[in-house]
């Protein structure tokens, strides 16, 4: 179906990155820092990890996009979140919140609930944290998810009333936002069970949808186009490194390789359906 965005959109999106290597401010957790700045740059943007409540501010306004990262808050960085979420959507930047343990850890669910206000154009989460942000649940006892996608979709189709696009992601990624008056989902398949087996590769993947809201139409083409690519990658990475900890190395090679022929070839994008 056409309604939504499919592979051309997708191609499109990956060329404007490559073209305008979008500066992305992330507010992130301690675990992720590192392996997130080499994530952006091997997938073509460029990292700044300015997280402290006197620069975020400021710094919002000069990137392209932001991540708002919930893995390991600290009150200063909190203040920097919200500092930050608030000047992103004054200056019209993108961000994206990446709701970590928000369904497992009620203090940082509030946080991630407070800066729903800000409208993030993207919330990107596994699914135990998608169903915990919209308060229906979630189940999982520390960061990594215990829910399938699939269940996630109403709570992720509940979110777009704060966030312009939703995604749940697992072995097959769920995406969820409007085209016009519809309301859509998106599920894209392929990727590798390598990537859950390696930290902060979810918490990158919520960096790569802020490089790629800075430079997509609108934030679920975006939002579809980070996926996409992090699971392409993820195929040819697998094929050179069958376990984690080479298989980690060979991901960011591949997000660097990826690009139209190899996106024609591999994208695993079903056709979208429409949600009542
Ligand atoms: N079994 C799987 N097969 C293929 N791809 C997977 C599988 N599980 C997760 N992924 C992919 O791994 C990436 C990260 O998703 P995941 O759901 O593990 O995020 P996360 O739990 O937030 O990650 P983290 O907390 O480790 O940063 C996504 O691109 C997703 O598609
Ligand atoms: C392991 C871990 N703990 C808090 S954040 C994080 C990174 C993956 O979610
Ligand atoms: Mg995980």
């Amino acid at each position: 179906m056409s309604f939504a965005p499919a592979l051309d959109a997708v191609v499109a999106a990956h060329a404007a990155l490559r073209a305008r290597r979008p500066l992305v401010q992330a507010l992130t957790n301690t675990v992720s820092t590192n392996f997130m700045a080499n994530v952006l740059l091997s997938a073509g943007a460029s990292p700044a990890m300015v997280d402290n409540p006197e620069e975020a501010a400021l710094f919002a306004g000069i990137a392209d996009g932001v991540l708002i990262n919930l893995g390991t808050p600290t009150a200063a960085q909190v203040e920097a979140m919200r500092l930050a979420a608030a000047a992103a959507e004054k200056a019209g930047k993108p961000w994206v919140l990446d709701p970590i343990a928000a369904g497992g850890l009620p203090w940082r669910g509030g946080v991630a609930a407070e800066l729903l206000q800000f409208r993030p154009a993207a919330v990107r989460g596994n699914a135990s944290e998608i169903i915990g942000l919209a308060g229906l649940g979630g189940g999982a006892r520390g960061v990594d998810s215990s829910a399938d996608p699939a269940a996630a979709v109403p709570a992720a189709r509940d979110l777009l009333a704060h966030a312009a696009a939703v995604s749940a992601s697992g072995p097959v990624d769920h995406v969820v936002g409007r085209v016009g008056s519809r309301t859509v989902l998106v599920r894209i398949g392929g990727g590798s069970a390598l990537l859950p087996r390696v930290t902060a590769t979810g918490c990158s993947l919520g960096a790569l949808t802020a490089a790629y809201a800075a430079v997509a139409p609108d934030p679920l083409t975006g939002l579809v186009a980070a996926h996409v690519h992090f699971a392409v990658a993820a195929e040819l990475a697998e094929a050179v490194a069958p376990r984690p900890g080479s298989f980690a190395a060979a991901f960011l090679d591949a997000l660097d390789a990826v690009d139209e022929a190899v996106l024609r070839e591999r994208a695993k994008i079903e056709p979208a359906v429409e949600l009542a």
